[in-house]
């Protein structure tokens, strides 16, 4: 399937089924190259143990997320984050032309699942985020096996979807769905981040 017949599927079932799952969104390659600059930076001490709520809310708990994260933005130094970080405006630009989905920006972080730790569920459009308007997830879990755990799982009205966070995966969802990253066994990589209908400087705004 080419690249924009990719696009116009995205597009449909963003609409229709809320997700949608783009596999090979990004090469082998290009996967080892941001586990490697994950594991280097999270060596470095860039990491940050995910917190949840913005600001004055915000809060860390184990009982809710045993992520590690680590914002990305145009002032990495990695020429492979400012390519994904390239391909993901360029998406936005697409969506946004296509959906009137009104994107202004996006943000977006590594994490870093280590074993034994999950998500538990949630939305990631809520009152004190309400800029959030697409999720979406790019795994790099290469020789990903069924048992490893940390699939996603996506609460739709009538089913639950389970998504295998496999290398090279992205997949998009509506913010406003419910779901929920299933106990990883392994340790687990990924690139999320957020479509926002707000300037991203703007967002401490209500
Ligand atoms: O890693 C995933 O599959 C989803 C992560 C997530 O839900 C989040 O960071 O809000
Ligand atoms: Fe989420």
């Amino acid at each position: 399937m080419s690249s924009a017949e990719k696009l116009n599927l995205a597009i449909d079932q963003l609409s229709d089924t809320g997700y949608f799952i783009w596999d090979d969104f990004v090469t082998n390659e290009e996967v080892k190259k941001l586990v490697s600059i994950a594991n280097q930076s999270n060596q470095s001490g860039d990491f940050k143990k995910a917190g949840i709520g913005k600001q004055a809310l915000f809060q860390l708990d184990k009982s809710i997320r045993g992520d590690y994260i680590q914002w990305l933005d145009r002032s990495n130094q990695n020429q492979i984050v400012l390519q994904i970080l390239d391909k993901m405006e360029s998406l936005k630009n697409t969506l946004n032309e296509t959906c009137y989905l009104g994107l202004k920006d996006f943000e977006t972080h590594f994490a870093i699942y280590p074993e034994n730790t999950f998500y538990k569920k949630h939305v990631d459009r809520f009152q004190q985020n309400a800029h959030r308007v697409i999720s979406f997830v790019l795994y790099l879990n290469e020789n990903w096996q069924e048992g490893n755990g940390g699939e996603l799982a996506i609460y739709l009205e009538n089913q639950t979807e389970i998504v295998q966070p496999l290398a090279g995966r992205l997949l998009l969802f509506r913010s406003e769905l419910e779901h929920e990253v299933l106990m990883s066994y392994k340790k687990r990589y990924s690139v999320t981040g957020w479509m926002l209908d707000k300037d991203m400087s703007l967002t401490f705004l209500p």
